[in-house]
């Protein structure tokens, strides 16, 4: 769970105006009332109708959004889209209702003419897979930096707009507010999105009608099954981005089987593949450890390629490799050879990336490190990576999140006790669930573990407190799970708390 939400609003007056009937014909829409009605822009939430929109009452988790359809309409709201359920909550309403059967099928292509479809006007570039979404898109963000491009960024920590950023609820937002922010990067002379596309904006349509210059496959290994059940279902969701209806030129890691099946079964018009193995594919990379990150070696059409990166691991080796090779890839099909030269030319000096709570050091001596990984595949990969330089003993404080994927919790457990020498199990974000209940599900996965080797304390903040205190100035201690998280939800509501700034308050007692 994430605060906030965007508050980037396009200056409303310099969207083209377009009419209800045109936008009911880009959603599938049947009009009841007057066709003729213009409106620019739309909004999803009745608090931040300005005047002159299209008001999209989607169906939600608490509450139809219709039932708020009057309140639009009398903050200015010009015309009403929603679902057949919707117009009956809606009841007799002073504006235009177009009615869809499908809101998750309607609200996109709506929202992208309402708001005079900004993605035409950027090159978009969509990250997918279950980790290294947001790390790969502040990569991506670097490189087009270093090519003196304008890029906006939205992905789970923030979206950026220029010089605005602001903390994100969702890691793809609602189709309203993506599209209001692509609006307002286009207001903001950005050249380019890179963005982070998750399986639920994938299953939910929330970025159609958008087709991606360029997309970019990570992995995929288990998280989100509360939502999609299965693992098959959750690969048919990462799978549409890669097909044609979605993405013009597409970049997949080959390293895992539904890399590979994607590469098979995606018909992407230009796909390229990449592995950091020995698998058949276009590219390859390997890399080389030193004290500030990573050396990273590429080899493909471009020929061969040194680039380093402060990022530490494997797997920033990965995200690293692909988002370059996205950049090659796209540029390589849009301006030829020589561009991808120059592109290698720009970043042979080195990229250079900070992403917050991802592998981010809070001290040297014990080394303290926040980092979000909170599925079984990150945990294993963050312990690995942190074991090498690590000449005490590897710290590890987690918990899992409430009201999401149940099967993870003891694996969680059962990965921390193989790989750390002590582990702390405390509440991450339980949401409304019994956090006792969580802590207990993550410890069935820590029956085998060593006499002392596992610690429960319920408060997170306590449990930093003790892990640190404990440390010694070799340990490193991972305080996993909520990287740059500030929230966390409560079954009794919401607590400010920042792993960051908690470590901080330890390591000064
Ligand atoms: C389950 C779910 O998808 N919930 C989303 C949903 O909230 P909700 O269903 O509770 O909405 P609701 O309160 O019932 O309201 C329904 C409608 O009425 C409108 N409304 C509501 C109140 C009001 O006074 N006026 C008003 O107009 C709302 O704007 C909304 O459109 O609509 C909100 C606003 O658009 C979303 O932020 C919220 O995402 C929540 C935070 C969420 O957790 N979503 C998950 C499932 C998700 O999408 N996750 C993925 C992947 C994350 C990952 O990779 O880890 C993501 O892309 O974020
Ligand atoms: N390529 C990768 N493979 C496995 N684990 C990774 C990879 N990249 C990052 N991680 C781990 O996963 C965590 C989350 O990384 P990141 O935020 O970049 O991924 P994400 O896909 O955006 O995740 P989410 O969708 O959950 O926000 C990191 O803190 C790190 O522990």
């Amino acid at each position: 769970m994430h605060s906030g939400g965007n508050p980037f609003m396009p200056d409303l007056g310099k969207i083209e105006l377009t009419t209800v009937e045109q936008v009911a014909s880009a959603a599938g829409a049947k009009v009841i009332g007057d066709a003729a009605v213009q409106v620019r822009g739309a909004v999803a939430d009745n608090r931040r109708v300005r005047g002159g929109e299209l008001f999209v009452a989607m169906p939600g988790e608490h509450v139809h959004g219709a039932k708020f359809a009057k309140a639009a309409v009398e903050a200015g709201a010009v015309a009403v889209l929603t679902d057949r359920e919707g117009a009956e909550i809606a009841g007799e309403i002073d504006a235009p209702v177009l009615v869809v059967s499908d809101m998750n099928q309607a609200a996109g292509p709506a929202s992208s003419l309402a708001w005079g479809r900004p993605s035409e006007r950027l090159n978009t570039w969509g990250v997918t897979g279950t980790n290294g979404k947001t790390t790969i898109v502040y990569l991506l963000k670097a490189i087009l930096r270093q090519l003196g491009r304008k890029p906006a960024l939205i992905g789970t920590v923030d979206v950026e707009v220029g010089d605005m950023n602001a903390g994100a609820r969702n890691t793809t937002p609602f189709p309203d507010e993506l599209q209001a922010i692509l609006a307002s990067a286009v207001q903001s002379s950005c050249t380019d999105v890179v963005m982070e596309v998750s399986s639920h904006a994938l299953s939910l349509g929330r970025v159609r009608p958008m087709r991606f210059d360029v997309v970019g496959f990570t992995n995929l290994t288990q998280d989100h099954l509360d939502f999609h059940h299965t693992m098959e279902n959750y690969f048919q969701a990462k799978l549409r981005l890669f097909t044609p209806e979605l993405s013009k030129n597409q970049v997949v890691i080959v390293d895992d089987e539904w890399g590979r099946r994607i590469a098979e079964e995606s018909c992407g018009e230009n796909l390229t593949t990449l592995s950091m193995g020995d698998a058949e594919a276009d590219w390859h990379a390997s890399y080389s450890e030193h004290a500030g990150g990573i050396t990273l070696t590429l080899d493909g059409p471009a020929g061969h390629q040194e680039v380093p990166v402060n990022l530490p691991g494997d797997y920033n080796a990965a995200n690293s490799a692909l988002a370059i090779v996205m950049a090659a890839h796209l540029l390589s099909a849009e301006a030829g050879e020589s561009a991808v030269a120059a592109l290698f030319d720009k970043i042979s000096g080195g990229l250079e990336v900070h992403v917050p709570g991802r592998m981010e050091l809070i001290s040297a001596n014990p080394r303290v490190i926040v980092d979000f990984a909170h599925n079984p595949d990150a945990t294993r990969k963050v312990l690995k990576t942190l074991r090498p330089t690590t000449k005490g003993r590897l710290i590890i404080l987690l918990g899992s999140a409430g009201q999401r994927d149940q099967e993870k919790r003891p694996i969680l457990g059962q990965i921390a006790c193989e790989l750390a020498d002590k582990v702390y199990i405390t509440d991450d974000d339980p949401h409304e669930e019994d956090p006792a209940a969580i802590r207990a599900a993550v410890l069935e996965g820590t029956r085998d573990a060593k006499p002392g080797q596992v610690i429960e304390i319920a408060d997170r903040r306590e449990a930093i407190v003790a892990a640190i205190t404990e440390a010694g100035p070799d340990d490193t201690v991972l305080l996993a799970g909520r990287g740059h998280e500030t929230i966390q939800p409560m079954p009794d509501g919401p607590v400010e708390l920042d792993d960051r700034v908690v470590a901080r308050e330890a390591l000064s007692l």
